[in-house]
């Protein structure tokens, strides 16, 4: 069974179409790049994977699960047992120290909200002496962190990363990029990340090139 299956998929934003992709699929456990330039729709596409979005037509499937055939409540299920998502933004809540954010994501993932249990996610990250720390305390690789534990710690199936490099030096970069690699390995999780920073492209065996599949010109077609 593949993580992520798209067929004949379609995406728009409003009235405008996006993109058309006829097949791609990530294997269950593989890690898959998606790329294409700003503003092609890499969030969108992620966003509807997560159930966030259902400006689409076609099939798109998680874990087997055809999300056209959930309603709101069941694409909230699906992404709250098995999804975890990296936004662009990270979305902390601020006004939540470092540890309530990862607590609310465990609770979030029905792990409940043990202190220990994010207290243990913090040491993994090296964030612990960042704990009792806010949001607006913490630089942009460490805000990452926090998103990547916050996504992770209900030990999701999927986990779907919005560019989670491309604000980061390269030393920061690749920290977080063996991060997330060493975190889907442990859990068995697959990872799909979507980026247009070109320093990561050879670290992933599966690819989606956006570029090839956009609405406007005339579609291409093309699997990289
Ligand atoms: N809420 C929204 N309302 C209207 N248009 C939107 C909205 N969100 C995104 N768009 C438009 O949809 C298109 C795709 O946006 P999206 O954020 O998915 O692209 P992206 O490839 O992720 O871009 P980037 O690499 O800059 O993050 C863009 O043209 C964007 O302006």
């Amino acid at each position: 069974m593949d993580a992520v299956s798209l067929n004949d998929l379609r995406c728009w934003q409003g009235n405008r179409p996006l993109f058309a992709i006829p097949h791609w699929a990530l294997p269950q456990g593989e890690y898959g790049l998606m790329s294409g330039p700003s503003g092609c729709g890499k969030t969108s596409l992620l966003h509807c994977i997560a159930g966030l979005d259902s400006q689409f037509s076609g099939q798109l499937s998680v874990n087997g699960t055809a999300l056209s055939e959930l309603g709101q409540r069941g694409r909230d299920r699906l992404r709250g047992e098995h999804i975890g998502l990296i936004f662009q933004d990270f979305h902390l809540l601020e006004g939540l120290t470092v540890e309530d954010n990862l607590r609310l994501g465990s609770w979030l993932g029905g792990r409940g909200q043990s202190r220990a249990h994010a207290m243990d996610w913090l040491d993994r990250l090296g964030l612990s002496d960042q704990a009792r720390h806010y949001p607006n305390q913490l630089s942009q690789g460490q805000k990452q962190r926090v998103a990547i534990g916050r996504a992770l710690i209900h030990a999701p199936k999927l986990i779907l990363a919005d560019e989670p490099t491309s604000a980061l030096d390269d030393r920061n970069a690749e920290s977080v990029l063996a991060l997330l690699f060493s975190e889907a390995a442990g859990q068995g999780a697959s990872l799909l990340v979507a980026s247009h920073d070109n320093r990561i492209r050879d670290q992933f065996s599966h690819r989606l090139a956006l570029d090839a599949y956009l609405a406007e010109p005339a579609n291409r077609s093309g699997q990289t």
